[in-house]
């Protein structure tokens, strides 16, 4: 049965500060050298999560867009999943709302995105929930953006349908993640662990919660589960 493991990046393999974690990318390469499959899923545009894979050196799998887009291997073609021009309409609103008030929202990388849309941490995601209440999207909030993402959209969605793609079981992926936006991917694989610094509602969906928080978390879990990943 193929191993696998499906890491979150911001936050996870990074510092708190989003700059990545060497520590961390070293356990993945361990990985990598085992034979174990490593899929990287993000909220981050499918460009770079294409350069991150290179980098890294996977086999080019991964999730974008809180999944929104995934693809298997380099020359996989990308799945887009939900309808961005929901999202479009729902940052207008949202654009509207704060042009009145003087703020212009910081949107990140608008034209490298397929399914979601995001912006800078500037206004409160709860207020922002509150402009969109009669739209149809989610506002998540990462930690590290807000994101405007269709209703039944998520990390986890996209685990179920790149699983089946790849011929395997979502259970027999590990997921790791801190975010609000890993809750379904870490319920839905074979086992979801999660570290110190994440979310609440992460730390409920996971059976397992690091003591280290961020890349040195990361590096934690991988020691702690290294031979229940080799056994599968
Ligand atoms: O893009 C974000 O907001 C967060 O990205 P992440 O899912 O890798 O933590
Ligand atoms: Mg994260």
């Amino acid at each position: 049965m193929l191993s696998a493991i499906l890491t979150d990046v911001d936050g996870t393999i990074t510092d708190s500060a989003r700059r990545i974690d060497v520590g961390a990318i070293e356990s993945l390469r361990s990985l990598i050298d085992d034979g174990i499959e490593v899929v990287l899923a993000s909220g981050n545009t499918a460009c770079f999560m294409d350069a991150l894979c290179k980098m890294i050196g996977t086999k080019g799998s991964f999730i974008a867009e809180n999944g929104g887009v995934y693809r298997i291997g380099y020359t996989g073609s990308l799945h887009i999943n939900g309808d961005q021009h929901v999202c479009r309409t729902a940052l207008e609103a949202v654009q509207a709302y704060y042009r009145k008030k003087g703020i212009e929202l910081d949107l990140y990388n608008p034209t490298y995105r397929y399914a979601d849309l995001a912006f800078a941490r500037t206004v409160p995601a709860e207020e922002v929930k509150q402009v969109l209440a009669g739209h149809a999207v989610q506002v998540i909030d990462t930690g590290f953006a807000i994101h405007l993402q269709s209703e039944g959209v998520s990390k986890g969605t996209a685990l179920l349908a790149l699983a089946r793609d790849m011929g395997i079981s979502p259970k027999d992926f590990f997921a790791i993640g801190d975010g609000i936006n890993d809750v379904q991917m870490l319920e839905w694989a074979g086992r979801g662990v999660t570290i110190a610094n994440a979310h609440p509602a992460t730390k409920a969906a996971a059976s397992d919660v690091m003591e280290e928080a961020n890349g040195t978390g990361f590096v934690q879990a991988v020691k702690k589960y290294r031979s229940y990943l080799r056994a599968r």
